[in-house]
């Protein structure tokens, strides 16, 4: 069984592992901000020892720059091996695609959503990926990605009030708060973001009917604890650690190695 390196590039961090394609092959991760991507190549350096992966399955929406920067890594770390630039399509691994120009959709999100439905087969689920975007979609029980919305992630929503306000200070990410009615200005910003994040989640869960909610991103440690308060999402939410990788994985699982 040979490996594969799956990468996900996504507008702030690019996070990648190391798998093969048994249900229980992850062999290494690891993940770098942009501006720190050239740590990539002793982080896969390590990971591969003697043996670079043969395959590349990558998904990538932070644009063509950074496409062309991890081709120049992969040629070095691991010369002649096959990469392929994952795509939206019309249907992959099991889930067909419901957007009307199905390769609009982010790669990143058709991913998610193979993810989600890996974990959650034949369930109507709600799969909320909360990075530099938050993206909340659904997939249906018969394993159709319906569609979804977009929004600002956490940080975007926090650092537009600091941009364009006189004002509103720039807050750091925090923990869920006593009340949403805060008693000042840090704390009344974070109550307002948490609550549309985690508000967001909670219309959409409800307005698909999911009985799953699955959680992602590096945003999501913070949205996490509201929505666990959420009465409708009772034993219905998962927070999952990186669900594009865990999507990616799922598709080199269905589709087995080339011989
Ligand atoms: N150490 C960190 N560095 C950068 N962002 C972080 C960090 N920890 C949490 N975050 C939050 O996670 C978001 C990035 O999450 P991630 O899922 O990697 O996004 P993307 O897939 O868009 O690159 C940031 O916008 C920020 O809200
Ligand atoms: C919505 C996104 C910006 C999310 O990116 P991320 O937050 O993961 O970096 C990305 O999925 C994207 O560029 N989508 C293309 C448009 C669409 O999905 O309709
Ligand atoms: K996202």
């Amino acid at each position: 069984m040979s490996a594969w390196l799956l990468v996900d590039a996504g507008n702030t961090r690019i996070k990648w592992a190391l798998v093969d394609s048994a249900a229980d092959g992850w062999l290494a991760e690891g993940a770098a901000l942009h501006a720190d991507a050239a740590d990539l190549a002793a982080q896969w350096g390590t990971a591969f020892g003697a043996a670079p992966p043969l395959r590349v399955l990558a998904a990538n929406v932070a644009g063509t720059a950074v496409r062309t920067r991890l081709e120049q890594m992969l040629a070095a770390v691991a010369p002649g091996a096959a990469v392929e630039w994952f795509a939206s399509s019309a249907q992959r691994a099991g889930l067909v695609n419901g957007y009307r120009n199905p390769a609009q959709l982010g790669c990143d999100r058709f991913a998610a959503a193979i993810g989600a439905r890996a974990l959650a087969p034949g369930r109507a689920v709600v799969v909320a990926n909360c990075g530099t975007a938050t993206t909340i979609d659904a997939i249906d029980a018969a394993g159709r990605f319906v569609g979804g919305m977009i929004l600002p992630g956490l940080g975007l929503m926090a650092s537009s009030l600091a941009r364009n306000t006189a004002q509103l200070p720039q807050i750091q990410p925090g923990a869920l708060l006593p009340s949403p009615f805060a008693d000042n200005t840090d704390d009344a910003i974070l109550a307002g973001c948490l609550s549309a994040q985690a508000g967001a989640i909670e219309r959409a869960f409800a307005r698909h009917g999911a009985v799953e909610c699955i959680l992602s991103g590096g945003a999501a440690p913070y949205i996490a604890p509201m929505l666990a308060q959420a009465p409708l999402l009772a034993g219905a939410l998962r927070h999952v650690d990186n669900i594009v990788m865990k999507g990616l994985h799922a598709i080199v699982r269905a589709e087995g190695d080339p011989c």
